[in-house]
């Protein structure tokens, strides 16, 4: 569904340049339901802006649907815009219009022309998102995470293939946050949509399978939610919290990989420019240089 290779974007103002990504490679499936996350400023927002349609990249590829996004007119993009592709943004202003009912909202960016159709699909859609005793109701009569579902409601309408949502939890409290993703799986589930979440926040992005983490512009790392039923125990055999997500480090062709950076906090090496590597027989030790010459693997 979506091919990322070597994506660079660079922002070019009057002083500065900017390398907001600087070769991001990423695969996604149809289907898939992904978060994405990173500092600040790692360029989660630029890669959702591209995959929207919003900007073009500077270099690289990045094909969508079939689409090759940098061969793209204008008038192609904004079909593309129109039709592919649905978001959700954490401004809620940007989503929706207070004074209109949810269905009104629901049914602005209605490409249909039918009017009963429009009315009919836009209820379909609220209920899809439980809020079918809500239609009536404006806006500023609803919770902070109804308005989030209406405007979910809003991003369907045109049946994407692909939902991109960039911290579509940020103004919500924890347990509503928890709804709202809970919803999210469900749409993947039962539409077969492509999602896409951008998040800063890794117990949010650890609720779906996958979790790719950007640094510096670049997928660093990814975490895929584990399979196996395995207990963890820790040494003294009392049960402990098991990890949900295996981390896996994004090896490019030359071998080379990124450290995640709590990884090197751990072990004292955040600041180190070199480590020491060793060769085990099924596996590779990585340590700081101070800690080189104690024992163990
Ligand atoms: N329109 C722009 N013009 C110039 N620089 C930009 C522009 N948009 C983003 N940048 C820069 O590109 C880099 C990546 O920004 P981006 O917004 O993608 O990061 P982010 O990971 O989404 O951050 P946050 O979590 O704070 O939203 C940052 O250094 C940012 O300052």
């Amino acid at each position: 569904m979506i091919t990322c290779e070597n994506l660079v974007k660079i922002y070019k103002t009057a002083e500065v340049e900017v390398v907001a990504l600087q070769g991001l490679n990423l695969q996604l499936n149809e289907g898939e339901m992904v978060a994405v996350i990173g500092n600040s400023g790692s360029g989660k927002s630029t890669l959702l802006n591209m995959l929207g349609g919003l900007d073009r990249p500077s270099a690289g590829r990045l094909t969508i649907a079939g689409k090759d996004m940098l061969k793209l007119t204008d008038k192609e993009q904004n079909v593309y815009k129109r039709e592919t592709v649905g978001f959700i943004w954490q401004n809620k202003s940007r989503n929706l219009v207070p004074y209109l009912t949810a269905r009104e909202n629901v049914e602005i960016p209605m490409l249909l022309h039918d009017r009963k159709k429009k009315r009919l699909r836009a209820i379909e859609l609220l209920e899809a998102v439980g809020l079918g005793s809500r239609t009536g109701h404006k806006l500023q009569q609803l919770s902070g995470g109804e308005q989030q579902r209406v405007a979910i409601a809003i991003a369907l309408a045109n049946r994407p293939k692909l939902l991109l949502a960039d911290e579509p939890t940020g103004a919500l409290d924890t347990q509503t946050s928890d709804q709202i993703m809970a919803l999210l799986r469900k749409l993947n589930r039962e539409m077969g949509l492509t999602i896409v979440i951008v998040t800063h926040d890794l117990d949010l992005a650890k609720q779906v399978q996958r979790v790719v983490l950007i640094r510096d512009g670049r997928t660093s790392s990814e975490m895929i939610l584990r399979t196996d039923e395995r207990e963890a125990e820790d040494a003294s055999g009392e049960e402990t919290e098991l990890d949900t997500h295996i981390e896996y480090a994004v090896m490019d062709r030359s071998g080379r990989i990124q450290v995640p950076e709590r990884y090197l906090e751990a072990v004292g090496a955040k600041d180190a420019d070199k480590v020491l590597l060793r060769l085990e027989e099924d596996h590779i030790v990585l340590r700081p240089i101070a800690q080189a010459g104690k024992t163990g693997g």
